[in-house]
């Protein structure tokens, strides 16, 4: 059984409970800048800088980080949105985690998880996400298309992330605004750029729809090659939560967006 389908198995076993109670967090009302917007206006790479304690390929990355903290090192640094996991057994994340950073940053905010049911986006709207992500490999067409509908009548920007030609056929249909390529295999957790590069020719077709590329990214020259292919944006994780300095790490990604390929978006 692949690492994606345990991860999928086991949020199954807590949709009962989020049912049976009714989302309600203490979150302060805010009005954030929407993700589109910030990535189709940018002329830096963009970066979505995680809270991530740990993760299936890796174990514990940095199991006592404070999400409060680390959000606002990286909202000081200049991140463009932060994205917290909730998912609880293999990335020890919690919707807690959401509620400090949504309460403590004034930027975008990305509910990272594995959303297979409606009730985990009232749970992400009501803990202070302004933005999701929808897995396309987790859904079949009707549920992903359902959940975007769903998610965008709330108010929801969201992040519907690929892995394949495939993948990005049936994300392409439902018309997103924002697209991820996540350069890790889920199946083998193989890192590689070239998923992004492979699949930017497809994506740059759309001038409309903001491209994050996901995964691997650790050195400036990682961003310049994720930006080179046409990626607005790069989902940083591990890099970011192991880094000694946090806003050094993360101003070298911020590199300039190559002017050719912004005119031929
Ligand atoms: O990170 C994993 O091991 C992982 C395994 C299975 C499913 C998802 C996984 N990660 C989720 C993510 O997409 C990453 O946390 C995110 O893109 C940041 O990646 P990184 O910068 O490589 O930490």
């Amino acid at each position: 059984m692949t690492i994606l389908q345990r991860i999928l198995d086991h949020k199954a076993t807590l949709i009962p409970s989020l049912l049976e109670n009714s989302p309600f967090f203490s979150v302060e009302p805010k009005s954030r800048p929407s993700l589109y917007e910030v990535l189709q206006k940018a002329d830096t790479l963009q970066v979505i800088s995680e809270m991530k304690r740990a993760s299936p390929s890796k174990g514990l990355i940095n199991e006592g980080a404070s999400p409060i903290e680390q959000a606002k090192k990286y909202e000081q640094a200049g991140a463009a949105c932060i994205s917290v996991l909730t998912e609880d057994k293999f990335f020890k994340g919690s919707y807690q985690d959401l509620v400090d950073v949504a309460n403590n940053v004034d930027i975008p905010v990305l509910n990272k998880d594995f959303i297979i049911h409606e009730v985990q986006i009232d749970y992400a709207k009501a803990a202070g996400a302004s933005v999701i992500l929808l897995i396309v490999a987790a859904l079949s067409d009707e549920k992903l298309n359902a959940f975007y509908t769903y998610a965008s009548v709330l108010g929801l920007d969201v992040l519907v992330e690929v892995h394949n030609e495939k993948e990005l056929g049936r994300a392409l249909a439902i018309r997103p605004k924002i697209i991820g390529v996540n350069n890790r295999d889920l199946k083998t957790f193989h890192l590689d750029l070239a998923q992004t590069e492979k699949l930017a020719n497809i994506i740059n077709e759309h001038e409309d729809i903001a491209f994050i590329s996901e995964s691997g990214i650790w050195t400036a020259t990682d961003a310049q090659r994720v930006a080179k292919a046409g990626a607005q944006g790069v989902l940083v994780g591990e890099s970011l939560m192991v880094s000694g300095n946090v806003e050094e790490a993360l101003t070298a990604l911020q590199v300039p967006l190559p002017s050719l390929l912004k005119e031929v978006k």
